[in-house]
């Protein structure tokens, strides 16, 4: 799968907002049918809900600001215009420099590492030290409801404690802003609203700008900030 991506010159000169996630005029096309025309500022700490059917190009809108909508040639599907994090522009950024987090619908935790290995191997090489490392770990299972959990093996914690851990790993890498793509869909009802809460609380918590990818309303109204459409 691949695709064509082209930058709009014209945009590159507009001023930067200072803080938030900035689409701007981020349109994908498949064989001229506009799937995705959106231009909005999702702000510090502001839960963005995207609803639309299936196939209408939520996805790719995120990978698209994560930078892993791969490049370079499928006719027929085009992608423009410009991300801005905290008035950095991503264009051309790897994916790895973009600082941005992003939950799924699986918790694609590795087997073969402990959860505590699982979260260090989130962690930015600034945090340098045994000590230090082992500390990040070690607060951030605490603040999931999990201390003492860093040795254990993923296949041995419940859905929850896995969706919990899965999130810590991504704020561990201290994103400027997060992409959710319906990661509680796979969670039965209860699980769902506690995890869906906690989330949410840590989104808001750390001033994350969030973009949720969602077919359930129920996720945006507990959200409770902008619901938008891809078109
Ligand atoms: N790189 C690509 N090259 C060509 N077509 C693509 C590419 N990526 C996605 N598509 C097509 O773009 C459309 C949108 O796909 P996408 O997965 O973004 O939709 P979605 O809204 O997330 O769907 P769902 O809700 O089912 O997950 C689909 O028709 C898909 O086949």
């Amino acid at each position: 799968m691949s695709s064509t991506q082209t930058n709009n010159s014209t945009l590159a000169l507009a001023p930067a907002t200072a803080k938030g996630l900035e689409l701007r005029r981020v349109s994908i096309r498949l064989n001229g049918r506009v799937l995705v025309d959106i231009d909005t500022i999702i702000k510090s700490g502001e839960i963005v809900t995207l609803m639309g059917p299936s196939g209408s190009g939520k996805s790719s809108l995120l990978t698209y600001i994560c930078g892993t909508l791969p490049v370079g040639g499928t006719a027929g599907f085009e992608v423009s215009g410009q991300v801005v994090l905290n008035g950095r522009g991503l264009d051309g950024l790897a994916p790895q420099d973009r600082h941005v987090g992003i939950l799924f619908q699986d918790d694609l935790l590795f087997p073969h590492l402990s959860v505590g290995g699982n979260l260090a191997f989130a962690l930015p090489s600034s945090v340098r030290g045994r000590l230090e490392r082992r500390t990040r770990i070690e607060d951030a299972l605490e603040s999931a409801g999990l201390g003492g959990f860093a040795d254990r093996d993923p296949a041995t914690l419940s859905g929850g404690q896995r969706a919990r851990v899965a999130l810590m790993r991504v704020l561990l890498s201290e994103p400027g802003a997060l992409l959710l793509d319906e990661p509680f869909s796979k969670l039965d009802t209860e699980l769902r609203d506690q995890i869906r809460t906690f989330v949410f609380e840590q989104a808001r918590l750390r001033g994350l700008p969030t973009l949720m990818v969602t077919h359930d309303p129920d996720d945006g109204a507990a959200a409770g900030g902008r619901i938008i459409n891809p078109v």
